[in-house]
Formats: structure tokens, sequence, C-alpha cells
């Protein structure tokens, strides 16, 4: 089931961005779009349901002799942990049906781990209705995946404007401003984004154990604790720290490799800083926040995404669901 926020402010900015909005309605893409949601859910969900069912399995086996209402509390919990898989997979199979896409599509490709399923659906979608795309990537990852999967791989060189972004997001509140980042990709993300008719973003919702972790927040920061990542040129990174923390307050970290030995580098061999911002941030002023912070010398561009992004999805693994927002003016 796909529902759509329907709110009187929805409508209106629905209204004035139909224009641009006209392409995504289309069904095949819209389609793209909502089973890779969809898929990315289901994986959460078996994962989570193979947590869970180990969990209580070896609860249960640790007992010498299993009782008869253990082993039915067994199946029970077998039982429960199916029916969200099935209900996605209904939800695919109805968002199925749709119609050809015939026009071509100048198509910005995002970057994260929900990307991965929009490239996969998308794939499959251009070879079953020779669907024409011409894919430009955001980061080394995206254009790795557009070129194993075999899609036309293009530039901002010969397609300046695109007709779509999809890309995956950190968090995301109920404008639509969203942090990104989280995976190293930012500056080409914007880039491709700020150059795009329209930007929708794909999440799913992140599991914690037994704790619903949503992308879907209130305010920046509800739900993601990785900060506000900041692109720097490395010479550069000790006084742009100081500077944001002098301003803003907060904590500023120099963002760690993993299997290599000092900061990790990004696609464009800059540094990031991820800002962990406190509680208190206007979260009203974003939009100057981000001015503030990309007028220091050294920065070349932040993670806060602010007024791009025109729709969302999220995908709810508790009801199976995908839901949409659309950006509100
Ligand atoms: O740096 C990474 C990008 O901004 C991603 O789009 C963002 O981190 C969301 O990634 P994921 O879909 O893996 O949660």
């Amino acid at each position: 089931m796909v529902l759509d926020s329907d709110s009187p402010s929805d409508r209106g900015s629905q209204c004035t961005d139909d224009r641009k909005l006209r392409r995504i309605r289309d069904p095949l893409v819209q389609a793209v779009i909502v089973e890779s949601v969809a898929k990315k859910t289901e994986t959460h969900v078996k994962e989570i349901k193979r947590k869970m069912l180990s969990k209580a399995e070896f609860a249960l086996s640790a007992a010498v002799l299993l009782k008869g209402h253990e082993m039915q509390r067994l199946a029970q919990l077998r039982k429960q942990f199916e029916i969200p898989y099935q209900v996605g997979k209904e939800q695919e199979q109805t968002i199925n049906v749709v119609t050809p896409f015939q026009k071509s599509l100048l198509l910005g490709i995002g970057s994260g781990t929900t990307v991965i399923y929009v490239v996969d659906h998308l794939a499959k979608k251009v070879r079953e209705h020779g669907l024409s795309v011409k894919c430009i990537p955001t980061s080394h990852q995206s254009q790795q995946l557009i070129l194993q999967h075999d899609l036309p791989l293009s530039t901002l060189d010969q397609y300046p404007q695109l007709d779509l972004l999809i890309d995956g997001a950190d968090e995301c509140n109920e404008d639509l401003t969203c942090i990104k980042g989280g995976g190293g990709c930012l500056t080409q993300e914007k880039i491709v984004a700020y150059n795009s008719d329209t930007f929708v973003i794909v999440a799913d919702q992140r599991q914690r154990a037994f704790i619903a972790c949503s992308k879907q927040s209130q305010y920046l920061g509800q739900q993601w604790k990785g900060g506000i990542p900041i692109e720097v040129i490395p010479m550069a990174h000790v006084p742009i720290a100081r500077r944001v923390e002098e301003t803003f307050g907060g904590k500023v970290e120099l963002r760690m490799a993993v299997k290599k030995m000092g900061p990790i580098l990004t696609d464009n061999g800059n540094f990031i800083l991820d800002w962990h911002f406190p509680e208190n941030t206007n979260t009203k002023k974003w939009e100057d926040v981000n001015t503030f912070l990309k007028m220091i010398p050294g920065v070349v561009e932040t993670g806060l995404f602010v007024g791009l992004a025109k729709r969302a999805y999220f995908g709810d693994s508790e009801f199976g669901e995908v839901k949409q927002l659309h950006a509100k003016k």
C-alpha cells in the first residue's frame, strides 16, 4: 500500500510543483522508487525476523524439555514475523502493475545502500519496458552501480539539467530538510540535486535491536546521531572545526578511516568533519546555518540539504507500507 500525505499545505505545494513533478508521477518511475524502498524494507524485516527468531529459539531450546505452550509461543512468533514480510511482497506485486514510460529520462543516481535497490529496479524496468534513460552518478559508488547494471552513464557536462535525482538520506524532517553524507558522499550529491528538476528521497526505516529508529524525524538529530558532515579542504580542517564549535557549540570530529590509518578521504580527496550540533540549534534556521558554514574558507560542501527535496518515500517495516511525503512550502 502506498500512503500519500494529504494535508492542505501538501496539496498546495503539489499544485505549484505540478509541472516539475509531472515526470515523477509517471507510474513507472514511481514504481521504481516505491519498489526500491519496499525491497529494502523487506530486507530489514527479514533481518529483524532472523535475529528475533534466533533469540527466541535459543531461549526456548535452552530449556531441557520444551513444554507444549513454549512450542506454541515459538510457532506464534514465527507467524508474527512472517506477516510484515508477506505484506511487503503483496505490495510489491500491486505496484508492479504499471504502464510503460515512453519518454527518455535524465536521471541522477544517488549514493548509499538504499540506492542500490533503486538501480536494481531501474535496470529491470529499463530492460522490461525499453525505458530510455541517461544516468548521472553522484559518487564513485553510484558510477560503479550504473556500470554494473549496464545502464547508460552520462555526465552533467552532457546534460546540465536533469529530470530527476533519486537519493537516500541519513535523516529527513517533515519539511524534507535532510542530513546526507553519512557514507562520505555529499558534494556531488548536492550538485546533482541542485541541477535536477525533482529530487526524491528514498529511505528505509532503520531498526536497532527491538527499537524502531526511523529516518523520518520531526527535527534533525532526533534519530540520526552522526552529526552533520562537512567536506573540507584538508589543510583547513582545524580552523574550520574551531570556528564551527565557537559559533554554534557542539563538537566537531574529523572522520577517521576504518581500514586505513588517519582520516577518510572523499571522492574529491578531501576530509570530512562531523559536526555534532547542540540539541538547541535553531531548527527553523537550517538554511542560515548552512550559509554560514559554506562561507568559511576551506568548506567545500555541507551535508545539510535545505529546500532541495520535493518528495520522500519512507519504507515502514512494521506495517509493510511505503509512506510518501511532499515538501511543504
Ligand atoms: O554519503 C552518503 C549519502 O549521502 C547517502 O545517500 C546517505 O548516507 C544515506 O545512505 P543509506 O541509503 O545507506 O542510508
